[in-house]
Parts: C-alpha cells; sequence; structure tokens
C-alpha cells in the first residue's frame, strides 16, 4: 500500500481564495484587515516565515506591515513595540515571530499582546478560551491539521489520536482541538517510554518535535492518517519532516509531505485568523455606533 499524500499547498491556495473574498467584502465596507508581524533578530527561517506571511497577507488584499529588529534590541524596547501595535486601529493582528532571543522572555512579550488582536492564539486567555472550549483564535499550525483532517473527511469521533510533541504552540493546542473533535488524545513528550508503542495505536499520528525521523514506518499503524508538523534540514540539505517519510508511506493511509503539507496552511490559518479579529473589530464598532 502507498498512502495518499495531503496536499497543503493546494488546501492554502483554496482557503487563501476564500480569505480573499472576506478581505475585499470588509474593505468595501471601509475596513481594511491589517496584520504586524514583528521580528528579532536575524534567524534565517524566521525571516523565510515572515516574508511569506507578509507575502500572503498583500496577494489577500490585506494590510500587512513587517517591523524587523536586531537581536540586541531589549525585551522593554519589544514590549513598547506591541503596546503601539495593540493602540493602532489600522492592525487587527499581531504576531511576534518565536523563537526570540534568549534574553527576551516570550511568555511576557506574548501577554502584552492584546488577547483580540492575538492571531496566533498563543496569548494566556486564549490558550484559556481553547481548553474550556470557547476559542477566540486556534493557534495556526494545530487549526491547519483540523481543516486538513477535515478536507479529508478523517473521522475523528471516537478515534484515537496520538500526538508526539507537547510545546505550547503545536501540541498542547493540537490535543485540545482533537479533544473537542470527540476523538481519545494520547499526548507523548521526550520521556514518553516505548513511543512505538503509542504510535502503533494511532488512527491520526501528528508529529511535531523538531527531531528528523523520530517516527518511521515500523511505529505507524497501517491505514493511519499521519500528519508530519516537523520541518528539518536534512544532512543532504533538504527539507524533511519529523517522519521518515519513505518507510511511513508504505504502511499510513495517508500522509502530509514536508514541504508542502502543513507549513502552508499555518499561513493559510493566520490569514483566516486575522480577517476573524478585522470582522469582530468592525462588528464591534458597528454595535457601538
Ligand atoms: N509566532 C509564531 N512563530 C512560529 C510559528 C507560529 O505559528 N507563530 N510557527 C513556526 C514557524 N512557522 C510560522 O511562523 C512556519 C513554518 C513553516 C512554514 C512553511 O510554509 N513551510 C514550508 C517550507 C518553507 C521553506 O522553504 O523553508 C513547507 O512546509 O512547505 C510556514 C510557517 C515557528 N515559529
Amino acid at each position: 500500500m502507498t498512502a495518499r499524500i495531503i496536499d497543503g499547498a493546494a488546501l492554502s491556495e483554496q482557503i487563501r481564495a476564500e480569505v480573499a473574498q472576506r478581505a475585499a467584502s470588509l474593505t468595501a465596507r471601509g475596513i481594511t484587515p491589517g496584520l504586524a508581524v514583528v521580528l528579532v533578530g536575524e534567524n534565517a527561517a524566521s525571516q523565510v516565515y515572515v516574508r511569506n506571511k507578509v507575502k500572503a497577507c498583500e496577494k489577500a488584499g490585506m494590510h500587512s506591515v513587517l517591523e524587523q529588529f536586531p537581536a540586541s534590541m531589549t525585551e522593554e524596547e519589544l514590549l513598547a513595540r506591541v503596546n503601539a501595535l495593540n493602540e493602532d486601529p489600522s492592525i487587527h493582528g499581531i504576531l511576534v515571530q518565536l523563537p526570540l532571543p534568549a534574553h527576551i522572555d516570550a511568555h511576557r512579550v506574548i501577554e502584552t499582546i492584546a488577547p483580540e488582536k492575538d492571531v496566533d492564539g498563543f496569548h494566556i486567555s486564549n490558550a484559556g478560551l481553547l481548553m474550556t472550549g470557547q476559542p477566540l483564535f486556534r493557534p495556526c499550525t494545530p487549526y491547519g491539521v483540523m481543516k486538513m483532517l477535515e478536507s479529508e473527511q478523517v473521522p475523528l469521533r471516537g478515534a484515537e489520536a496520538v500526538i508526539v510533541g507537547a510545546s505550547n504552540i503545536v501540541g498542547k493546542p493540537m490535543a485540545m482541538l482533537l479533544l473537542a473533535a470527540g476523538a481519545t488524545v494520547t499526548l507523548c513528550n521526550s520521556k514518553t517510554r516505548d513511543l512505538g508503542a503509542q504510535t502503533r495505536r494511532a488512527d491520526v499520528l501528528v508529529v511535531a518535535t523538531g527531531k528528523a525521523g523520530i517516527v518511521t514506518g515500523d511505529m505507524v499503524k497501517p491505514g493511519a492518517v499521519v500528519i508530519d508538523v516537523g520541518i528539518n534540514r536534512g544532512e543532504d540539505g533538504k527539507l524533511c519532516g519529523d517522519v521518515d517519510f519513505a518507510s511511513a508511506k508504505l504502511v499510513a493511509g495517508a500522509i502530509t509531505p514536508v514541504p508542502g503539507g502543513v507549513g502552508p496552511m499555518t499561513i493559510a490559518m493566520l490569514l483566516v485568523n486575522t480577517i476573524e479579529a478585522a470582522e469582530r473589530a468592525l462588528a464591534g464598532a458597528a454595535a457601538q455606533a
């Protein structure tokens, strides 16, 4: 058996086209959705991601601002920039690209973003809302994974979902979204004993560890849906995921590639969250008038 390839690039194009229509309709009503992307430091991968985010906004007819600062920027200076963006009415979404330089407390920065502009969904109040089943913004990567599962019509009610990696930005919110969809969720971490025993139970397996090839074909249940969130640079210089694609695709029922899988969906869902923020701002303004 060879797995069906889940094409995140194609699905993200569809979602971005829908976003462009919503953006045009908002602009016609006098409000152009605006996203501010803040990058501190010279991380090469982050530079690519933020440029792609800004380009995607422009293509969808949205306003975007890229604020780039040297790694020497202080935490107080960054907090002041975030506060200024919180007050800027032309900006509906704010994201601070991660990782931040080690001298800056990422938690403090994220907690400074106004929750109603936190289009990454990382603010503690947005994490709490997601956990209690009342999401305002769903974090973009897990939200994109849910859209991929939906487009593939993967049954989630009662399914065994296993997530490898328990980060705040992917693993934990992924667990909340799968739980809300009715899956039985197992969240594995670096201390998990016999990882293969867990992953082999999974009808839906999501891998987000940042460790190339941590999941191999022998760790996949035949017919499972395998979602690879990892983006690593292999020894050959090419991008690869956390899943050993060559062996896993012979066992899985469906699998996401890297590149062209979850990555493009992350950017598409950022646009969706920004549109939603702008739509809420318009509704709020109308209610006050
Ligand atoms: N503030 C945030 N920081 C980070 C997030 C995030 O959601 N918010 N996620 C990741 C990085 N990330 C988004 O920022 C991201 C990673 C990868 C891609 C992507 O499209 N990847 C392509 C390959 C691109 C390449 O050539 O390198 C793919 O997989 O096809 C988009 C967004 C960490 N930081």
